[in-house]
């Protein structure tokens, strides 16, 4: 039987990349999502990667990638949500919040109801879904609650599908602090970012070990790890 791949969404830059460029070193088939394709894509696809254009900003494109996914992929061994609207493209309002919300919380919702068939089809130990939230979904954020909310609520997911997929898949979230800077932000990060772990924005490195971690361990599900150097104990 041939290994099944893990789907990465969004998985062309920075954190997504990261970790679908690990993945693929370590053996596993990949499928990643793009929105806008550039050549990260090209690129990944030498290196072995599958890729699918999604939209996840509507109910319609979301729908549009589920309906190809099916036909692409007859199994997977996880799903990894990594897509999220970039910092700089969260100005507030009801235009942001709805597209937030689909971003965040109805394309995952929706990806893993579609998922369930796809993953039982696998014929591997293992099958996982992770969800990457953020740190302050509990503590809220003054300046981008649409996106606060949205990741709270995926958060809040990670625990309904745990119950709900039990004991077949497994279902948990990564909540990080700030790991990567965009360019366009401050040199340095807010003081109400930093953490007591090292105050420097450490890179995608740890978001991958806990990735690793989760896609290893047969024993953990509906928890969210935080990754974010003491943000939620501060
Ligand atoms: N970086 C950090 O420090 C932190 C990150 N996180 C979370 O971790 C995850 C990865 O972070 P990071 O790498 O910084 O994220 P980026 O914003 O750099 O990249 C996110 C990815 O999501 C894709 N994307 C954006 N909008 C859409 C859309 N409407 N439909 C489909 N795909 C879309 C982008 O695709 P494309 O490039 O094709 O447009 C991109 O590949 C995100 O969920 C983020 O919220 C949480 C806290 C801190
Ligand atoms: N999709 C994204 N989500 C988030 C990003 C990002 O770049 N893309 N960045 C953060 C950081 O914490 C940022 O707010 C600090 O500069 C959070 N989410």
């Amino acid at each position: 039987m041939s290994v099944s791949p893990v789907l990465i969404t969004g998985g062309t830059r920075r954190l997504g990349r990261y970790c679908a460029e690990r993945l693929m070193e370590d053996g596993h088939p990949v499928i990643i999502t793009w929105r806008t394709r550039g050549p990260a894509v090209d690129a990944l696809e030498r290196l072995g990667a599958r890729t699918m254009h999604a939209d996840f900003s509507t109910r319609e494109g979301i729908e549009a990638f589920i309906e190809a996914l099916i036909l692409q992929a007859p199994s997977l061994r996880a799903v990894i949500h990594n897509a999220g609207a970039a910092v700089e493209e969260c100005e507030g309002g009801a235009e942001q919040f709805d597209r937030q919300f689909h971003i965040n919380m109805m394309a995952p919702y929706l990806v893993n109801l579609a998922a369930y068939d796809l993953l039982m089809a696998s014929g591997e130990s293992q099958r996982d879904i992770i969800h990457l939230t953020d740190a302050r979904t509990t503590s809220g954020c003054a300046h981008r609650p649409e996106y606060a909310a949205a990741k709270a609520g995926l958060d809040n997911l990670t625990r309904s599908f745990a119950k709900r997929f039990s004991p077949h898949i497994q279902v948990n979230a990564i909540a990080p602090g700030l790991v990567m800077q965009h360019e366009s932000d401050f040199e340095q990060a807010p003081v109400s970012q930093r953490a007591v772990l090292g105050p420097v924005p450490p890179g995608p490195l740890v978001i991958w070990e806990g990735l690793r971690y989760l896609l290893d361990t047969p024993f953990v599900t509906g928890i969210t790890l935080p990754v974010d150097g003491s943000h939620h104990v501060a």
